[in-house]
């Protein structure tokens, strides 16, 4: 894959930096501060090789190491994995100035941040994302959680990490859907903020679509720094989500209803990329998008998720177990639920409380098609 020499640093306010580099993930120890002695490195099944260099790293700078082995993806969220790493820390007897190290993919980064937002109420964490998911969005900005049986990332914290550390050369090994997946993360941006995104995501598409799908993209580092740099920007403003950090949940009140209705058999970028039409199609039924500018910015939302293989479409029938999914999203308020939905390109704004009419009508836009891909 490509990727300059030098590594990007990017900076979330003057909190923390996210380095962005090949070949960086021996620099993990670099990223921890000052006084930790012992770290708790929190890993998938799957990635024995990244994680023995990440703890050779960590060893080889004199930290004690502990590991940490958690299930892999949406299996990794619950509290009953949060509690086996908790007494883990306990036996080894973790203090307020030892360390966790997450290293995988955004399932891995939420719980690690999880745990380390809750242990002695607030210990370090390092992120080492692994996924480009990971990278351009669940590493980044502090959001941290597991699910419960009612619903996606429903118990969690904002705890900013010290240092996200993020080693383009992992990519390489990462299966095609989940490369795919961080896309919707990266897409989402490119609606949201800072539409070069699209135009570089539609350019590269074009040149060859399958390469464009892979990590061998030519765009994909300026894509992973574009990416970063507008959640950057928005976390560093409103780290709680007190207003402008919700428009990085676009597409997401549909998309964690789709997780959750399907059992997680979805993936989280899979699920957003439909939430992000279905959005589309909501903010054109209720006035937000007009005219042919607005029915060419849905039809774009299709045509680059189309493009790069993302679902668009969801099989129909579910309404009622969507509606009551959407109902438990963290920006309702009350009974009135709220969307982040686009007045143009770039142009996020919000909607509360819709008519159910008009959500289920949006359903209708999305559901339409019966060629949902098979998951
Ligand atoms: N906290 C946030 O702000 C935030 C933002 C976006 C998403 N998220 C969360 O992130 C999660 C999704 O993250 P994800 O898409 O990274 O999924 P994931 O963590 O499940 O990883 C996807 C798969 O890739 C494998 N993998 C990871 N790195 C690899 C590598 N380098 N090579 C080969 N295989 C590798 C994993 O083992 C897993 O099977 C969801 O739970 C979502 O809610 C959180
Ligand atoms: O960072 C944020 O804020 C986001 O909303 C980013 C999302 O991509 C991410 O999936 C996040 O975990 C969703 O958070 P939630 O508050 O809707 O659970
Ligand atoms: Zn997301």
């Amino acid at each position: 894959m490509s990727g300059a020499p030098v590594p990007t640093t990017i900076p979330v306010g003057t909190d923390y930096d996210v380095v962005i580099g090949a070949g960086v993930l021996d620099r993990v120890g670099d990223l921890l501060g000052d006084d930790v002695e012992r770290v708790l490195v929190v890993h998938p099944p799957t990635l024995p090789e990244l994680t023995s260099r990440v703890a050779a790293a960590l060893e080889a700078q004199g930290y004690a190491v502990h590991l940490a082995e958690v299930p892999d993806a949406e299996a990794a969220k619950t509290a009953e994995v949060a509690a086996t790493l908790w007494a883990q820390l306990g036996r080894a007897g973790f203090t307020r100035t030892d360390a966790v190290v997450g290293v995988g993919g955004g399932t891995v980064t939420d719980l690690a941040g999880f745990v380390a937002a809750s242990w002695l109420r607030g210990v370090r964490v390092v992120q080492v994302p692994t996924t480009l998911l990971g990278m351009v969005d669940a590493a980044v900005g502090g959001k941290t959680g597991i699910n419960t049986a009612e619903g996606k990332n429903l118990v969690g914290a904002f705890h900013p990490p010290a240092g996200v550390l993020c080693d383009v050369d992992v990519l390489s090994t990462l299966p095609g859907a989940d490369l795919v997946a961080g896309l919707a993360e990266v897409v989402k941006c490119g609606f949201i903020a800072d539409p070069v995104i699209l135009d570089l995501v539609e350019a590269a598409v074009a040149d060859d679509p399958d390469r464009a799908r892979s990590a061998a993209n030519p765009h994909l580092r300026e894509l992973i720094e574009r990416a970063v740099r507008v959640k950057a920007e928005v976390v560093a403003a409103d780290l709680r989500e007190s207003s402008l950090r919700e428009v990085l949940n676009y597409g997401h009140t549909f998309g964690h209803a789709v997780e959750q209705v399907e059992q997680f058999s979805w993936r989280h970028g899979e699920a957003v990329g439909v939430g992000m039409v279905y959005v589309a199609e909501l903010a054109r039924l209720t006035g937000h998008l007009t005219g042919p500018e607005g029915d060419a910015l849905v039809a774009r939302h299709r045509s680059v998720l189309e493009s790069l293989g993302l679902p668009t479409t969801y099989p129909a029938g579910r309404w009622d177990a969507l509606l009551t999914a959407m109902r438990r999203d963290k920006k309702s308020r009350g009974s009135t639920l709220r969307f982040v939905v686009l007045d143009g390109l770039a142009e996020p704004t919000r909607l509360a409380g819709p008519d159910v009419a008009l959500l289920q009508a949006a359903y209708g836009l999305v559901s339409r098609h019966a060629d949902a891909p098979a998951h």
